[in-house]
């Protein structure tokens, strides 16, 4: 625990990792539908890729031996890729391509620039190592060993790594469902004019775009009004369908805040109010069984909240076993003069200064100010009770890291 009551955010992972539930649902999808998935068994190398020994480059396969006289050796055969390659006769090169399987008997490819037409064959114009351009059988994947595990997130590489393995389709785990809740009776769906005391729903887009972004299923995405009621019975009612809820709004301590009230009154709130800035008044907990992420509504709090609160539950959930997120530490060309109980994220983004690469801050850090996350690329971390002078090293992470 922070001052005034607040929980650190290390302690609120902590309690929110050691309490999620990985997803139990599983699909098998053919490889060209699986990108963003995450793979739900270990994937075993059917056979040796490659699957034979070949050729690294265009030229001939020779026995290395024949080579030592330097005399032309007349071309007895021609493989190209795709082919048979049947068996080197003794004294003679075969003409290879790239990707051609060896000739049984050959020790070496020749490069085609390293040779000469002559006498009807072809001279050898460098020295012959054993070995030379030839491309292993299994130097990518051994038969029986296990290329990816369960829990590996499929990127291109994962799909063209089955591939290879002649693997047409794999069993991901689905998609997490998740249930999205704007609150406030001041908001208004864009595309209608706004009357005195409404301002336009941002926190639906940033949350619609994040969950997309990390491959979530958002099975609602409705905005409630300032009732409890109507609050309780539209939570509960996504509490049956979804495996996560998340509000924007409604956690602090005004008599209009419900959201966190009925996860006291009808379920369980397991967390409130973390030593975090923006998003002191995050909540977390549970209705029937089915947790409830509770940002605050402050736009730029939703943002940083669900970065770096909500994903990495959400990347536990998911099943994704290879979520972590690497900052780096890079000179600020800013200061922070009052240290602050919170760990404050600040919307930043690198910059260059000569040949420095340095992290400049939005001037406007107001939880209010969405404009700071589009002017920024990432957040720079002020630890609790720090100050910061220019030039001093900032904990920095890209938004394309933590959403990585
Ligand atoms: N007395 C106190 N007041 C406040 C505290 C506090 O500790 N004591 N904390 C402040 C902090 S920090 C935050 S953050 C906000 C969070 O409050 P809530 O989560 O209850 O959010 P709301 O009051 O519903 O809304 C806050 C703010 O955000 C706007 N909002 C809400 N939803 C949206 C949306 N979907 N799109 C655009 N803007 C939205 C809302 O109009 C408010 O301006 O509480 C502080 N107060
Ligand atoms: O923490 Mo609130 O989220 O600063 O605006």
């Amino acid at each position: 625990m922070g001052g005034q009551n607040l929980t650190s955010l290390d302690d609120a992972l902590e309690h929110l990792l050691s309490g999620a539930q990985v997803i139990d649902r599983t699909e098998t999808l053919p490889l060209e539908r699986t990108l963003g998935r995450i793979l739900a068994e270990d994937i075993r190398v059917p056979a040796d890729v490659p699957p034979a020994d070949n050729s690294a480059v265009d030229g001939y396969a020779v026995r290395m031996a024949d080579t030592a006289s330097g005399a032309p050796l007349p071309v007895s055969a021609r493989v190209a890729a795709g082919q048979a390659p049947g068996t080197l006769e003794p004294g003679t090169a075969v003409r290879i391509f790239t990707g051609s399987e060896i000739p049984a008997g050959a020790d070496a490819v020749v490069m085609q620039e390293r040779t000469e037409p002559r006498d009807g064959g072809i001279a050898i114009m460098a020295a012959v190592e054993e070995g030379q351009n030839i491309r292993r059988q299994g130097q990518d994947l051994r038969s029986g060993a296990i290329a990816l595990s369960a829990g590996t997130p499929i990127r291109p590489q994962e799909m063209g790594l089955l591939g290879s393995m002649g693997i047409g389709s794999v069993e991901v785990l689905q998609p997490l469902r998740v249930a999205v809740f704007s609150t406030g009776d001041e908001l208004v769906d864009p595309g209608q004019p706004l009357q005195a005391g409404q301002i336009y729903n941002t926190n639906r887009y940033t949350l619609t775009g994040l969950l997309q972004a990390v491959g979530c299923d958002i099975v609602r995405c409705e905005t409630l009004r300032d009732n409890r009621e109507n609050t309780r019975s539209a939570l509960l009612g996504a509490a049956a369908e979804a495996d996560l809820i998340i509000t924007s709004g409604g956690v602090s301590v005004g008599e209009e805040d419900h959201v966190r009230v009925v996860l006291e009154e009808s379920g369980e709130l397991s967390l409130w109010r973390l030593a975090i800035k923006p998003g002191k008044p995050l909540a977390f907990g549970f209705l029937d069984g089915t947790p409830v992420l509770g940002l605050p509504g402050n736009p730029a709090a939703v943002l940083v909240t669900f970065l770096v609160a909500g994903l990495p539950y959400i990347r536990h959930c998911q099943g994704n076993r290879r979520y972590h997120v690497l900052g780096e530490y890079l000179p600020a060309a800013f200061s922070v003069d009052k240290p602050s109980v919170r760990r404050e994220f600040l919307r930043a983004r690198k910059q260059a200064n000569g040949d420095l690469i340095e992290i400049a801050a939005y001037p406007n850090q107001s939880s209010g100010v969405l404009s700071s996350a589009c002017w920024g690329d990432g957040l720079a971390v002020v630890p609790e009770d720090t100050t910061l002078a220019a030039g001093d090293r900032v904990l920095y992470y890209a938004f394309s890291e933590l959403l990585g």
